[in-house]
């Protein structure tokens, strides 16, 4: 996980500090990429350790279509409780724009199912996009997405089969907090979308907008880079799960994953 690393201190040495939202302020870049070679090993930063059950629980969520935290409470994952109002709701967020897109006349889009049919019919169409940011709807959630937009990349390979890749823009990016959390949820989405698709990992590219890290995370960053990465864990999912819909916790293994211990902040709101 050297590329988050030096995302670290590249934003360490070289960002702008400025006051944001929060009232917290940040020190932040405007555009910065990281890609990983899935076939490396999982990309899940070892410099702090990571709780696996948020990162997986919370995929499933977004999947299921969900926009309730009740599900999220029931497996003792909290990361989204700041932001829910007194019966749990979020609003129309992620799983709701990836699953249920309202559009004109009452059209429903499952952007999901839809992305998987075309990868499989027409795999190297240039199309295979989901987006979260609605921008009819943006008003109406807790929080505007900041993962907003994938897309997926399907290339031919030496050993004849195909590899698939994926490519993020983050538009806002909480570096000590929010990112190690959104590399590895959306290089598990692409493992879960290659095996449904019948398909090899390729690389998770993570573009980002806004990248910045809280002020109140600096001392937490200067301890991780006084920190070595460890060898990257591996991924194994259920091979008999066929369908992106069907993909349970249990289905979801994450091999040899060592960290240092893990290190306390603060979520600005
Ligand atoms: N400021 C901010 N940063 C974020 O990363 C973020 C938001 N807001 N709002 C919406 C979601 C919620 N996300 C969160 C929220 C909290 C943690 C957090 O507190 N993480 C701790 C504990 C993790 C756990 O309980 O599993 C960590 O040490 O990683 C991480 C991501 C990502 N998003
Ligand atoms: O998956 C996520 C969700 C949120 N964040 C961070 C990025 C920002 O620090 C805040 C959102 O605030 P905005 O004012 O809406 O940009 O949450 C993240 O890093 N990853």
């Amino acid at each position: 996980m050297q590329q988050y690393l030096d995302l670290l201190s590249h934003v360490m040495e070289n960002g702008t500090d400025r006051m944001d939202r929060t009232g917290t302020g940040t020190r932040g870049v405007f555009g910065h990429q990281m890609r990983f070679v899935l076939s490396e090993g999982f990309p899940m930063v070892t410099t702090k350790k990571l709780h696996k059950k948020s990162i997986v629980h919370e995929l499933i969520w977004f999947l299921a279509g969900d926009t309730n935290i009740g599900y999220l409470q029931e497996n003792g994952v909290k990361i989204w409780d700041e932001w829910a109002d007194e019966n749990g709701d979020l609003g129309p967020v992620y799983g709701k724009q990836w699953r249920r897109w309202e559009g004109p006349e009452g059209r429903v889009i499952d952007q999901v199912k839809s992305v998987v049919e075309a990868i499989k019919n027409n795999p190297y169409s240039r199309r295979h996009i989901v987006s979260a940011w609605n921008p009819a709807d943006v008003d109406d959630m807790a929080l505007p997405p900041c993962h907003c937009l994938f897309q997926f990349f399907v290339a031919p390979q030496e050993n004849g089969k195909d590899k698939l890749s994926c490519q993020l823009y983050q538009r806002s990016a909480d570096i000590f907090l929010g990112v190690p959390f959104n590399i590895a949820s959306y290089a598990l989405l692409t493992h879960m979308m290659a095996q449904i698709c019948d398909l090899d990992v390729g690389d998770f590219v993570h573009t980002f907008g806004d990248a910045h890290i809280y002020s109140n995370h600096f001392e937490q960053v200067r301890e991780q880079l006084t920190r070595a990465p460890k060898p990257l864990p591996r991924l194994k999912l259920n091979p008999d799960v066929t369908e992106i819909d069907g993909f349970t916790y249990a289905d979801v293994k994450i091999l040899g994953y060592e960290a240092h211990p893990h290190i306390a902040g603060k979520v600005a709101v």
